[in-house]
């Protein structure tokens, strides 16, 4: 019996749309309502939400199996964090703040068990392999992972073809809230350079056979990054849905 079969990886490799919002709320049970609205898939957020891994374990705990693909975001490239996420059972990792092919390179690595890369053994007592229900998780479970580098930084895209090329790279995510920031935008995701840099590497990205990723909240930033190619399309985030939610309630109804 095989390692899960990652069909995310293998949509969004070829050529799919597919929507999917942040998840900030690091809760399982928000969590789960997010998953009852029908997303291809949700970001558990570790990189600027309170969660840890078992906060993350929950989560992916009660999306599992169902109708939306869990992804994973750590708050840096980490072997040792990589190596936990992995074995709790997450397939799809986002890894921001990536400037180079070596990081890439080394990410990649992180994500395979030997040869091809140096992620430690422990399936044994992992959800991953099922609790050691999954006979041949070791030998079918690289295939399985999708890695996907966030460039954010006027170094990242500097480099984004190096990044583009190393082997394992499934895709690419661009970060505009933190490009904006390394470019002397920081808080302007509506200016015009900014978007126009998004825009171009997102088509680059697609050039290269690659998958391109991208977080908007605005309707037409998110109509403008499809449009140049961006088919792992985050289009929300939970926290500021509910926050502007309950605001627009209370100022119609609240006292
Ligand atoms: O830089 C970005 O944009 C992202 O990586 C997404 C942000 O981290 C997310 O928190 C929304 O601002």
């Amino acid at each position: 019996m095989p390692a899960p079969i990652n069909t995310l990886k293998h949509r969004l490799i070829a050529g799919e749309t597919l929507h999917g919002i942040w998840l900030g709320m690091a809760d399982p049970y928000a969590a789960e309502i997010a998953a009852s609205a029908g997303f291809d898939w949700l970001l558990i957020d570790g990189e600027h939400a309170p969660n840890d891994i078992r906060s993350i374990s929950a989560q992916l705990a009660v999306l599992r199996g169902g109708p939306s693909a869990p992804i994973v975001r750590l708050p840096i490239g980490d072997p040792v964090m990589i190596k936990q996420a992995l074995d709790i059972g997450a397939q799809t990792l986002l890894i921001p703040m990536v400037d180079s092919a070596e990081q890439a390179t080394d990410l990649v690595r992180a994500t395979r068990y030997p040869p091809e890369g140096v992620r430690g053994v422990g399936s044994a007592l992992a959800r991953a392999s099922e609790f050691s229900g999954i006979a041949d998780y070791l030998t079918t479970a690289n295939e399985q992972i999708c890695l996907i580098v966030q460039v954010e930084s006027v170094k990242g895209l500097a480099a984004l073809d190096e990044i583009l090329a190393v082997e394992g790279v499934d895709g690419v995510f661009i970060g505009p809230a933190d490009l904006a920031a390394d470019m002397g935008l920081l808080g302007a995701p509506d200016h015009t350079a900014l978007r126009e840099a998004v825009y171009e590497a997102l088509r680059r990205i697609r050039a290269s056979g690659r998958f391109a990723g991208f977080l908007a909240t605005e309707p037409d930033f998110i109509e403008g990054c499809k449009a140049a190619g961006g088919n792992f399309a985050g289009v929300g985030i939970d926290v500021t849905s509910f926050a502007n939610g309950l605001r627009g309630l209370a100022a119609r109804f609240g006292g």
